[in-house]
């Protein structure tokens, strides 16, 4: 049995990033996936307006729906101030594991605390487990089809506050209609619309910024 892609990222960093240096790690993860194989991180387009985003914001409590290799937690945590605190949650315990080394490679693996579970299952537990009221900034880029009942549960579990912002990976591309609709039609959510290609190809996406109004 071969390794698996997002394996095949991890070697590649570890050999050709410098350890320590989490920019050197997000370049090798970009110039793998646009040179060697394609891999569903949200790229450096993408990722620019994520930064663009977290800057913005300036996060204290911050949760990331979807880890896959750990790229766009590595763009939000080398963003964060000092004491903030980065909530990542992956549904695959190998992608998590790849995660977590990825992150050590980066020397950040002490700044993101990651939880391998369902977002159904994990965002009920939030507030008891981590000892968190709010989340300031939450970034969607799991199941597609789970943007729109994850932010309801997101809301009915009183997570969000007004000001917290929502940065929505996909809405295009693969594409999160009934989400979209959702925020663009409730008078709770302030949204924005960025337009960019999807990771590494020519083809249309973009990420939706909203922000809860309460
Ligand atoms: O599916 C995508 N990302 C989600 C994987 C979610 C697994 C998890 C579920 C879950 C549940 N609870 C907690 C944690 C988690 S993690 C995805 C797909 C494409 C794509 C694929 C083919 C294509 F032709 C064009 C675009 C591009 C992207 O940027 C993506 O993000
Ligand atoms: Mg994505």
């Amino acid at each position: 049995s071969g390794t698996t892609r997002p394996v095949r990222i991890l070697k590649y960093v570890q050999r050709c990033a410098n350890s320590g240096d989490v920019l050197s790690v997000i370049s090798a993860i970009d110039a793998y996936c646009s040179k060697v194989e394609w891999a569903m991180n949200v790229g450096d387009e993408k990722g620019a307006i994520l930064d663009a985003v977290v800057l913005e914001t300036r996060p204290r409590y911050v949760l990331e729906l979807g880890t896959y290799c750990g790229y766009s937690t590595l763009r939000i945590a080398h963003l964060l101030a000092p004491g903030a605190r980065l909530i990542t949650l992956e549904m695959n315990p190998h992608y998590a594991q790849v995660a977590i080394e990825m992150f050590r490679h980066a020397g950040l693996d002490a700044q993101v605390e990651l939880l391998v579970g369902s977002s159904s299952a994990l965002i009920p537990q939030l507030r008891k487990k981590l000892d968190i009221e709010k989340f300031d900034l939450v970034f969607i880029d799991h199941w597609k089809v789970s943007y729109l009942p994850d932010t309801k549960l997101l809301e009915e579990c009183g997570l969000l506050k007004a000001g917290s912002v929502l940065l929505a990976d996909n809405v295009t591309c693969p594409g999160a209609p009934d989400y979209l609709q959702y925020v663009r039609n409730s008078p709770r959510y302030q949204s924005q619309y960025f337009p960019a290609r999807l990771e590494y190809l020519q083809v249309e996406d973009g990420v939706e910024k909203s922000v809860f109004l309460g």
